[in-house]
């Protein structure tokens, strides 16, 4: 069964209609220049709130390495997903001094991006648009054979979480934009992405 990712959780309310929702991962941006930036005291007090069948996941863009090995180790985030430019020698460093999960995600627009990662030393790759929660989708024909677990993310939503899952079986969804309402999360729309993720998969 795929999994399904909530990305980008900016107020405690989201964490709150996440535990209601029950994604199998929320995500906490630590990139300052995005609009979902939070800094590490908010994702300590969401960490918190959020049920503990719930995992959190730090997505980085870049960052400095020390910031991520920190607040994987203590507990403040589950895995990390490095979504910049991080070489093999960054992924392996953050595996080997933390011993958690990590995801090396790459914008897709030509079948090199894919390449890029797909021989990656990290435990998920993460095949999204380029850029970023975008809220665009890229061009799906250019995924052949992954023989690994991936996330599959960009511009997926309740029109399109059915049909991705049961074209690619992906290990999960990852989404943002498609949960939110004028940008902000929207409860419902949480709510209905799970149950169709369960029903999918
Ligand atoms: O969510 C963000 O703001 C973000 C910022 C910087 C890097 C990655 C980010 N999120 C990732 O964007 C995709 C999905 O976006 P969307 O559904 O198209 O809006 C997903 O991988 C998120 O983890």
């Amino acid at each position: 069964m795929s999994k399904i990712k909530i990305c980008g959780m900016q107020r405690a309310e989201d964490i709150l209609a996440a535990n209601k929702a029950r994604p199998d991962f929320v995500g906490f941006i630590f990139a300052d220049f995005d609009r979902h930036y939070i800094t590490e005291k908010q994702a300590r007090e969401f960490k918190s709130l959020l049920s503990s069948d719930i995992k959190s996941v730090g997505a980085f863009v870049d960052a400095p390495i020390d910031h991520v090995i920190k607040l994987l180790n203590d507990g403040v985030i589950d895995l990390a997903q490095l979504h910049g430019n991080e070489d093999e020698q960054y992924v392996r460093t953050v595996m080997e001094k933390t011993h958690k999960p990590v995801i090396n995600a790459t914008g897709v627009k030509k079948p090199e991006d894919i390449n890029k990662v797909i021989s990656s030393c990290s435990d998920f790759i993460l095949l999204d648009a380029p850029g970023g929660c975008t809220g665009n989708t890229f061009d799906w024909n250019l995924i052949k054979e992954i023989h690994r677990p991936f996330f599959l993310a960009g511009g997926i939503n309740v029109t399109n979480i059915e049909s991705a899952i049961n074209r690619f079986h992906p290990y999960s969804i990852d989404l943002s934009t498609g949960a939110e309402t004028d940008g902000k999360k929207d409860p419902a729309k949480m709510m209905e992405l799970v149950k169709l993720a369960r029903k999918t998969g």
